[in-house]
């Protein structure tokens, strides 16, 4: 089996091609020099160690992202160059765009996304009684935008970084016929996995509550969701699930601060930092994201399951969204970040996701409100709202 593809004459020598931008440092990678071979996450880590093992020069490491689902194919690439930038020249530069001719088209509809996640809710009803019962489904919906001018994933991408609580990624996708490559752009909260040496880290979230500008009102939202018995589970599914994947690697695998309240500058979230050791220090990035992906805070219990549910009830193909965006060296170490908060960039064309944990006590309606509070972080840095008008700060 070939490693992977040189990439010659695509013009993107000097061009960004990925960059991750979390609170401590920014990792960019410069030009496309070689793509991994492509396959399913299955084999994630055995094709890194390949690509590695047959080619001497560039930088040594890939980056790249890895779809919703476990049997499509990934897109990781070696870029040209490496570089570090910080955090706060992302922050200082922002600029918003001229976004006042963008149209909007939800996809599914609010009313049919409420009436799936009611469908969702009778699902996990009737398996009560099963072996195996349905407890979780993350169900998603997406804004289709239409602009007068090509979206400008820089200006996103600074605008994005006003916000210190997330981290901020664009990478290439793999390219559609003719048509040059799109990019998934977004600003999540939340990491899958990293690995330093014998160090492992996951910070799963699940569990969210919209901020308000009011304080009072900020503070009640932050307080009924410490307070929700059924965000309380939605979370646990997702802490349990980590554990589950995480121990059969590690000596020491422990949540030492236990689950606490996470804020984005436009929602609340319960997280929960997972911190292990390795029992043997050989063990990949690559192996461990692949243990992961995704966790109950994309997918949902029991993963197969609510995967078969996803692909019934949400009627689009989440293609990259609910993935994982990152990096992985020659030494096994890395970073993959849950690719939330999302949206792909193709031109003109812009698609947002967000989603929703749904669990019995769920309310239709409140999940709708909660995707279009997660929607409000990529909308305000395009300056629009939902239906596409310019925020008031920005209109003329
Ligand atoms: C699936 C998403 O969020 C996940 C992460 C945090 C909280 C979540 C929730 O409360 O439902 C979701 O599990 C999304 O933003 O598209």
């Amino acid at each position: 089996m070939s490693s992977g593809n040189e990439v010659a004459g695509t013009g993107r020598q000097a061009e960004e091609v990925f960059r991750l931008c979390g609170s401590e440092k920014t990792l960019i990678g410069q030009g496309l020099r070689a793509e991994v071979a492509r396959g399913a996450i299955d084999s994630l880590a055995e094709r890194v160690r390949g690509f590695f093992s047959d080619r001497q020069g560039g930088p040594r490491l890939v980056m790249g992202s890895l779809p919703f689902d476990r049997s499509r194919a990934d897109y990781l690439f070696q870029p040209e160059a490496v570089a570090m930038g910080s955090r706060s020249e992302a922050g200082k530069a922002a600029t918003l765009p001229d976004a006042v001719h963008c149209t909007i088209r939800p996809v599914p509809a609010p009313s049919a996304y409420r009436d799936a996640v009611a469908a969702c809710l009778e699902m996990i009803a009737a398996s009560a009684g099963d072996a195996e019962p349905l407890t979780k489904v993350v169900l998603s919906r997406s804004l289709e935008l239409a602009s007068s001018h090509a979206f400008d994933a820089g200006n996103l991408i600074r605008a994005l970084g006003r916000d210190p609580s997330v981290t901020v990624f664009s990478t290439l996708l793999p390219a559609e016929a003719d048509a040059p490559h799109p990019l998934l752009v977004g600003a999540t909260p939340e990491l899958l996995v990293s690995r330093k040496g014998a160090e492992v880290v996951s910070y799963p979230l699940a569990g969210s509550a919209r901020r308000y500008g009011d304080p009072g009102a900020d503070r009640r939202s932050a307080a009924v969701l410490e307070g929700s018995e059924k965000d309380r589970r939605e979370h646990q599914a997702v802490v349990d699930a980590v554990f589950d994947a995480l121990s059969p690697y590690c000596s020491e695998l422990t949540a030492p601060d236990g689950t606490t309240l996470r804020p984005t500058a436009s929602m609340w979230h319960l997280g929960t930092r997972i911190v292990g050791r390795l029992k043997d220090t050989e063990t990949p990035v690559a192996e461990l994201a692949g243990a992961l992906h995704p966790t109950p805070a994309v997918c949902g219990l029991p993963r197969e399951r609510a995967a078969g549910v996803i692909g019934q009830l949400e009627g689009y193909d989440r293609g990259f969204y609910a993935g994982a965006v990152g990096w992985a060296d020659e030494k096994g170490d890395g970073e993959w970040y849950v690719s939330i908060r999302s949206a792909r960039l193709a031109g003109r064309h812009a698609t947002l996701y967000a989603g929703a944990g749904i669990v019995a006590g769920s309310d239709p309606a409140g999940e709708t409100d909660e995707t279009s509070a997660k929607f409000v972080a990529l909308l305000s840095a395009l300056g629009i709202d939902e239906h596409g008008r310019p925020l008031r700060e920005h209109a003329a």
